[in-house]
């Protein structure tokens, strides 16, 4: 393979395809895989070094207000109007855009089995399997969350997603994103976010991989605001990494895929669009691994919010009220004094999605295992399951320990759609409910 990195990051000769990495969120990077391939201190130069061209990805409107303006300057091969012949309609297979209500499931609580590995040969584009949609991809407002399951890389193909950045979560298996700002490797416990228009394929590193997708059509991922919590702590800047440039000059036959407005089109390519050799800007791909997150929570009492968890947030235009919030619950300590500590029960107006990279969550000990996944929807009510009740409220609270776990929540202002796939795949869970039973009365006015 023909990948060349940009070697004064990481010190290797240009032909490595080791992945190089910048650090820092939304930084302004600069990287480029040719010396001398990036102008300086100007974006378009009459003619660009090495023959390239020069051309701009806008990811927030031009005149968008400074802190949310994304845009970055690729210098490559050729320019992607060149990869844009004719397109032709392709199959969307099980994936799913909002609006979508396929399928009309009564108001419940759900969760599914996580669904196994396939035997039939299964490509990223293959591979999606759409479990919810909110909001409406045609107002870039809302998202969807995908299961995906890959048996085979992408060779000779690529695709972009105009509807939405993408959220990768892994849970089984590491995946290799080469995109056209970079490669970058995540396994599980990592995230990756390719950001709305951005060319890649996906590629397997060790076998088989399942894991989640989050579609976002708002507005794109971002950290939280800290607040008291001050200039340290829960995600850390420094923690996301960005790749080095790298570029395929590889004139072979290619499909590139386009999900656009909830459909999916193909057009063949004669070569590669993996062809940026520099590039410099603040969009751009980047990876972060959930084990670097510094959770901060109750040293004293009570439970706190799970915003106290968010590792990345898509706002909406009304202040606090996310079009998607990503959170976590990683390892950490539970120490509050005189506290129920597990998530307490609870209605919500956000709707929550949850999946398990590993390990087990304390408000469901059995039945939300590691790939599978559950759906607390807009004001339907849930919380800890029997068991973890009477285990959180008869247990001795000295400090414990939750180890060797990583469970999270996509959660979103839009009330959640489930689809065709997430209702008859067969991995629904029918009583799940019943995981409350057994929460019986327990008043009694004559003991205070
Ligand atoms: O429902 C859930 O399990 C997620 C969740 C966790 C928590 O600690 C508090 C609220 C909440 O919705
Ligand atoms: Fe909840």
């Amino acid at each position: 393979m023909n990948i060349n990195a940009a070697p004064q990051i990481i010190g290797r000769s240009s032909q490595d395809i080791t992945p190089g990495y910048m650090s820092g969120f939304g930084n302004s990077f600069e990287t480029e895989a040719l010396p001398g391939a990036l102008p300086i201190g100007r974006n378009s130069p009459q003619r660009a070094a090495y023959g390239l061209y020069a051309e701009q990805l806008s990811g927030s409107p031009f005149t968008a207000p400074r802190g949310a303006n994304e845009r970055s300057w690729l210098y490559r091969i050729r320019p992607s109007v060149k990869h844009s012949g004719r397109f032709a309609k392709a199959e969307m297979g099980l994936w799913r855009s909002a609006p979508c209500f396929e399928h009309d499931l009564p108001i419940a609580q759900l969760r599914w089995d996580p669904p196994p590995m396939p035997q039939e040969k299964l490509t990223f584009l293959q591979g999606v399997r759409t479990m919810t949609t909110a909001g409406d991809v045609n107002t870039q407002a809302g998202m969807a969350t995908h299961l995906y399951l890959i048996t085979e890389s992408m060779v000779d193909q690529h695709f972009y997603n105009a509807d939405g950045e993408m959220m990768f979560v892994p849970q089984q298996g590491s995946l290799r994103l080469v995109t056209e700002f970079g490669v970058i490797s995540i396994e599980p416990a990592e995230i990756a976010v390719i950001p709305r228009g951005v060319k890649f394929r996906v590629e397997l590193v060790d076998g088989p991989a399942r894991g989640y997708l989050c579609e976002n059509y708002g507005g794109a991922f971002t950290l939280p605001e800290r607040g008291p919590i001050g200039a340290n702590c829960l995600a850390n800047s420094r923690d996301f990494l960005t790749p080095v440039a790298a570029y395929e000059d590889k004139d072979t036959p290619t499909e590139l895929y386009v999900k656009w407005g909830g459909q999916m089109f193909m057009t063949k390519l004669p070569h590669s669009p993996i062809d940026v050799v520099a590039w410099h800007g603040n969009y751009a791909p980047y990876k972060y691994d959930l084990r670097t997150y510094s959770p901060v929570g109750a040293i004293g009492f009570d439970h706190p919010d799970p915003s106290i968890f968010t590792v990345l947030t898509s706002p909406s235009e009304t202040a606090g009220t996310a079009n998607i919030d990503f959170v976590i619950f990683p390892e950490r300590w539970m120490v509050a004094e005189n506290t129920f500590r597990p998530p307490w029960y609870h209605m919500n107006i956000m709707s929550e999605f949850m999946g398990l990279i590993y390990g087990v969550y304390d408000a469901k000990p059995q039945g939300f295992v590691p790939g599978g996944a559950s759906l607390h929807n807009m004001m339907l009510p849930h919380g800890p399951d029997r068991e973890a009740f009477d285990h959180a409220s008869n247990g001795e609270l000295k400090p414990v320990k939750l180890t060797g776990t990583m469970a999270f929540m996509f959660e979103t202002r839009y009330p959640q759609r489930v689809t065709d796939y997430a209702a008859n795949s067969g991995l629904l869970q029918d009583d799940y409910a019943d995981c409350w039973n057994g929460l019986e009365k327990r008043f009694d006015p004559n003991r205070p």
